[in-house]
């Protein structure tokens, strides 16, 4: 299968300091690929560095689509957020804020909100609507430009459990039914163990990369470890 992203040797830096060194991965096109390991560990910066935002590494690095979607960790909307949800999602056409889009802009809008199950209330205020409704938000404006590449960065951090399962059994089906590839960053492995292709861990300065089974195991060893059954520590 063709590879989405491959590093060969890849080592990334703050300054001087190497946050992960010697990275050699191969995340296949069309996969679902969790991406684990403890706080500082280095994953936001592994993807800040595939969407071209951090460039101090050295080695090599493939991503083979320029068509990436990204939601960041943290999104401050106050209740007084002043834009509906469908507004919101176009401002992935950064138009600012007159939003004055063309007809094959408002088609893409469309489907983005259909695609996470927004379009019965993509009127309502953003700033208003529930924290799960929200990431949906987040999620389908990453989803506007019909991405390839979708990469998620502890989008389901802050959801009950309902709302979590929602978000995910969402993502998965679109990855399913379009071939997008994933990259979840996540440090709940129960729930993402039974559906995820694999796994890249970070720790100690390096990388794994895992198989299906491999993140099961992971997942069983974690939770005897931490028997509240949410893993935040890899
Ligand atoms: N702008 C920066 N300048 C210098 N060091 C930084 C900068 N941003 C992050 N770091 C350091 O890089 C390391 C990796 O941080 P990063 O945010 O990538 O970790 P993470 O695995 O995403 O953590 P978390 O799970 O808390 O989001 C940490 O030691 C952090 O302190």
């Amino acid at each position: 299968m063709n590879a989405m992203i491959d590093t060969h040797q890849l080592t990334i830096r703050y300054g001087d300091k190497a946050i992960a060194s010697e990275i050699n991965v191969d995340v296949p096109a069309g996969s679902f690929y969790a991406i684990l390991g403890e706080n500082g560990a280095g994953k936001t910066t592994f993807v800040k560095t595939l969407i071209g935002k951090h460039h101090n590494y050295v080695g090599n690095l493939k991503v083979n689509t320029q068509a990436i979607g990204f939601v960041p960790q943290f999104r401050d909307i106050s209740r007084d957020y002043p834009l509906s949800i469908a507004e919101f999602v176009g401002l992935a056409f950064n138009r600012g804020w007159h939003l004055f889009n063309n007809q094959l802009e408002k088609s893409a809008i469309h489907d983005a909100l259909e695609k996470m199950d927004l379009v019965d209330i993509a009127d309502q205020r953003l700033g208003l609507v529930s924290g799960g409704q929200r990431q949906r938000a987040f999620v389908a404006q990453a989803l506007v430009k019909r991405p390839e590449l979708l990469i998620l960065d502890e989008s389901t951090a802050s959801l009950d459990h309902e709302h979590k399962i929602q978000l995910l059994t969402t993502i998965v089906r679109l990855q399913k039914e379009t071939g997008l590839t994933v990259l979840f960053i996540t440090h709940e492995l129960n729930l993402v163990a039974d559906f995820a292709d694999g796994f890249l861990l970070f720790a100690n300065g390096s990388v794994t990369q895992g198989n299906a089974q491999a993140l099961k195991k992971l997942t069983v060893d974690m939770t005897v470890t931490h028997p509240e059954n949410e893993v935040h520590h890899v």
